[in-house]
């Protein structure tokens, strides 16, 4: 359990006792936006991962400043212990609320978003067999426990065979300065679960996860559900509600291991439209790992240009073309700071064009000088450019059939720290 920490409420973490499975949850931590992106060259990031030999050469090796000039934030883990005197004054942090990371005496706490049961539950014991898995609310809250030493890693989802990707998260990875360490694709077997004696015939409603809804479109219509569909958190706490409620008309799309957490019982096994469902989640560390080249490696970039041009997509797709470098994954999102630009078009009017930061995964890990040769060149034509990390290959081969590896004990690590 961590130790409760207290100090002005500018953030709110409430954390509970639960059942065995839960040992506590994060819940909305509210903090002002960290440092944008303002600068024209992450070099703080980039010079990290840049340096293959050294340590990485910005220092996160200290908890942030709680209270302090620097940062707004403070915290505060809930059951709340008041002053010793009893009264509600908060007490001074001691250096036992801040234990240091990456571990605490041999378990490492690894923040995910959903509840007990969620498929991140199992991609953070995938990712570190025997950690301590600590869910979270939001995706949001899950990178800010990592960032206020709460927990070591967070182990979150960017995208899965069937539903795409999950662009919350490639947000939110432009927005905190977490390092991408490793990554885990999970493949993801989902059930309907109702509770014990329902009967399919008797069901008007659906809940889930809105990524598991949509890896299940097609199988929910050839069953034949006269249902609607609802959004939910995530997949087990889709589950844990229709059995805490007791709700007779409603199913849950989860895993078989939230079935056996909140008592339902299975109707449909393996609803995902495609047997090869996988979700893969990146495991998030406030340093970076050292990257290395004795086995394969991806890196992961974000960049933008605020300079007119058409071509700034092709000159970086050739930049990794001319060293043989494959892409393994490429997205755009908007700009955060100015997602609209105004092009005034030689007299013929304004024009409004949005603006977009760009997200490319490649196979070559940052030691290798072909890599830093890409970036370096791509940096002349980008007007800002930030490795979100290097880091090992999940190469586990997939299992397309039987359950998934919903249970947090099989172990894959595609990390190696
Ligand atoms: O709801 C869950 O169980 C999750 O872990 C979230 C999530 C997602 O965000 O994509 C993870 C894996 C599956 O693809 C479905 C849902």
């Amino acid at each position: 359990m961590a130790a409760a920490i207290n100090t002005t409420a500018a953030l709110q973490i409430r954390t509970w006792q639960q059942n065995p499975h839960r040992l506590f949850q994060i819940r909305s931590i509210q903090r002002p936006d960290p440092a944008g992106f303002s600068r024209s060259v992450d070099w703080q990031s980039t010079c990290a991962i840049l340096s293959s030999t050294t340590k990485a050469t910005h220092d996160h090796s200290s908890p942030p400043v709680i209270n302090g000039s620097n940062t707004t934030t403070a915290l505060d883990l809930v059951p709340t212990v008041v002053g010793g005197n009893g009264n509600n004054l908060p007490k001074p942090l001691s250096i036992t609320d801040l234990s240091p990371a990456p571990m605490h005496g041999s378990t490492l706490r690894v923040a995910y978003q959903g509840v007990p049961g969620a498929y991140s539950e199992a991609a953070a014991g995938k990712a570190y067999p025997n950690c301590e898995a600590i869910p979270c609310d939001q995706f949001e809250v899950a990178f800010q426990a990592v960032e206020l030493w709460i927990a070591d890693r967070a182990v979150l989802p960017v995208e899965n065979s069937l539903g795409g990707s999950i662009h919350r998260n490639y947000d939110l990875l432009l927005r905190h300065r977490l390092h991408i360490v490793g990554e885990v694709q999970l493949p993801v077997h989902h059930c309907l679960l109702v509770l014990p004696g329902v009967r399919k015939e008797y069901l008007t409603r659906v809940i889930s996860h809105p990524q598991a809804l949509a890896q299940c479109e097609h199988t929910l219509t050839a069953l034949g559900l006269n249902v609607t569909r609802e959004a939910f958190d995530d997949t087990a706490a889709a589950a844990e509600y229709v059995a805490a409620n007791g709700l007779r008309n409603t199913a849950a799309i989860a895993s078989a291991r939230a079935a056996e957490l909140y008592n339902l019982q299975i109707v449909a096994d393996g609803i995902q439209d495609d047997s090869g469902n996988v979700t893969r989640f990146v495991m998030l560390a406030r340093e970076p790992i050292i990257p290395r080249t004795d086995r394969p490696f991806k890196t992961s970039i974000v960049f933008a240009h605020d300079r007119e041009g058409t071509s700034l997509l092709f000159k970086v797709l050739s930049a990794f073309a001319f060293r043989d470098i494959s892409l393994t994954k490429i997205e755009s999102r908007p700009h955060r700071n100015r997602p609209i630009r105004l092009v005034d078009d030689a007299n013929v009017g304004t024009a409004k064009r949005f603006e977009y930061m760009f997200y490319i995964d490649f196979e070559a890990s940052m030691a290798e000088p072909r890599a830093q040769n890409a970036l370096a060149e791509i940096q002349e034509f980008t007007s800002f450019l930030r490795v979100l990390g290097s880091y090992p290959m999940d190469m586990t081969p997939w299992s397309t059939t039987g359950p998934p590896s919903a249970s947090s004990s099989s172990s894959s690590s595609s990390s190696s720290d």
